[in-house]
């Protein structure tokens, strides 16, 4: 579905990725994962045409998206839900979905709005508070949720558990478990390896840039040199 080849990406000269490439199947949880500064972020954050790409192609349902705006990448069917959450903090939890869903039909916001509220029940209790008072649990669900509002097919997570509590991680979890079961295809940037190779099929780990290991969760979990060299887990925990 989504396919990196040789992309190099950054911020005016600055060079954060060097010459990564991965495929992403449809269907599939697809975990970045790698330490502070590894280019996690600006990985995903190319890929949503928000970082600028220096060379090599993107490629997603066989189509080059290289050159496309953002907002055509939203219509394409990539959505992001961004680090740090980058919401409305003065909009309502219905405001900011409203935002999330502005290239969809009126018919169309309203069915994705129950869907959102259906995978989160939680913001509909509190449907008219400004997202900057929320939680950060909260702000995740509403991050997700907005991003979902634009129907989209591949859906990108950044930091998924940052700053959250076990329980705020298990229903951003869950979510995600769920969004996968209905066939949307996900790509998620995570500091909490053990959780992401709990639901990931591939993985990548990046460093200062660099793809370093590649494979499935399953192998990474087996793989101790990756597990202690890169992601900082013992062995007992990744099992
Ligand atoms: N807006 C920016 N302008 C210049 N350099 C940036 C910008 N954003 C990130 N960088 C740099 O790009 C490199 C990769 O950062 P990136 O945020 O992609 O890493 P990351 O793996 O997501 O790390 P983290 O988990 O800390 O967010 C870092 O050296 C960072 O300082």
């Amino acid at each position: 579905m989504l396919q990196l080849k040789n992309v190099d990406c950054g911020y005016g000269v600055f060079q954060a990725v060097h010459n990564l490439s991965f495929s992403v199947e449809q269907g599939q949880i697809f975990a970045l994962l790698g330490p502070n500064g590894a280019g996690k972020s600006s990985t995903i954050m190319s890929i949503a045409g928000h970082v600028k790409l220096f060379a090599g192609s993107l490629h997603f349902d066989g189509q080059d998206i290289s050159s496309l705006l953002a907002r055509e990448r939203v219509r394409k069917g990539i959505a992001v839900a961004p680090e740090g959450r980058r919401l409305f903090p003065d909009l309502t939890i219905e405001e900011n979905l409203t935002v999330g869903g502005y290239s969809q039909s009126k018919v169309k916001e309203a069915v994705n709005r129950d869907m959102v509220f259906s995978l989160f029940p939680r913001l509909t209790e509190r449907l008219r508070q400004p997202a900057g008072t929320l939680s950060g649990g909260e702000q995740q669900m509403l991050a997700i949720g907005r991003a979902m509002m634009a129907e989209p097919r591949l859906l990108m997570i950044d930091e998924v558990s940052l700053g959250l509590m076990p329980k705020m991680v298990d229903v951003c979890y869950n979510a995600i478990r769920h969004l996968k079961s209905q066939g949307v295809t996900i790509l998620l940037v995570e500091q909490n390896t053990k959780r992401a190779l709990d639901v990931a099929d591939q993985v990548c780990v990046l460093e200062s840039g660099n793809a370093v290991w590649q494979g499935s969760a399953d192998e990474a979990k087996k793989d101790p040199d990756l597990i202690e060299a890169f992601l900082g887990m013992t062995k007992e925990s990744a099992a």
